[in-house]
């Protein structure tokens, strides 16, 4: 059912479009190194390691701290018992210096008033996923999450936006991914839906612009149905 929005059904990035949680990551990630005695990473490297998954984090950290390619790190038998040492520390730094960005609450719950159906789409494992969305209580404002190892494939593969528009039967030309990275690009680009991307988050290093979304947006406000809508929806907060 069209809902008088210009979209109806958005899929969010998370790390770096609707939460802040390089710090926290950064935390962990050290907390990790030290408990095994290595020197700590800086949190500019690691702004750089997200968008594969926090497990590919780890693995660009150890790989530069180890000075070794990541293949390496990846067939190293310590690896296993390092990434359960990493997950305790990520679980218990979840939500202590991470933030939603400005404007994302409001612009969510104004446009699950509007009808739109919320996704998150973020290649962060599931078992990190949740806690971070809980910790700023943002769960309940989506229809579904869609981690890095929900489907059998992650981004930039496009099966889970393939799999949305046929849940909630919706037309491609209908349907928006907002991200800050060219993995999102790519991604909606793969699905032929229209992507936007927020200027503020983590690509590489990269300026989002060159990567060629359809538009770039200071911030999430600039979806709100009072901003983009035809409908007349109250701007709730
Ligand atoms: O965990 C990551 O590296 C990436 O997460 P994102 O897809 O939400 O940016």
């Amino acid at each position: 059912m069209s809902t008088g929005y210009p979209f109806d059904l958005i899929l969010f990035d998370l790390d770096g479009t609707l939460v802040e949680t390089a710090p926290e990551i950064a935390d962990a990630v050290n907390d990790t190194l030290q408990a095994c005695g290595w020197a700590p990473v800086e949190q500019q490297q690691v702004d750089r390691w997200i968008g594969h998954g926090t497990r590919e984090l780890l693995v660009q950290a150890l790989a530069h701290r180890w000075g070794q390619p990541a293949d390496a790190v990846r067939a190293d038998p310590r690896f296993g018992a390092i990434e359960a040492t990493f997950g305790t520390h990520y679980l218990r730094r979840c939500g202590t210096r991470s933030r939603p960005y400005p404007g994302v609450r409001e612009t969510l719950q104004a446009l699950r008033a509007q009808g739109v159906h919320l996704v998150v789409l973020t290649n962060k494992e599931a078992r990190y996923t949740h806690p971070v969305l809980e910790a700023h209580a943002l769960t309940a404002l989506f229809d579904r999450v869609i981690s890095g190892d929900t489907l059998p494939v992650k981004k930039p593969n496009p099966l889970a936006i393939e799999d949305c528009l046929l849940r909630y039967a919706v037309p491609r030309e209908r349907c928006l991914l907002v991200g800050d990275s060219s993995i999102d690009v790519a991604t909606a680009r793969h699905a032929g839906v229209a992507v936007w991307a927020v200027p503020y988050g983590y690509n590489m290093g990269e300026p989002i612009a060159a990567c060629g979304p359809d538009r770039v947006i200071p911030d999430l406000s600039a979806l709100a149905p009072a901003v983009l809508g035809t409908a007349a929806a109250p701007f709730t907060v």
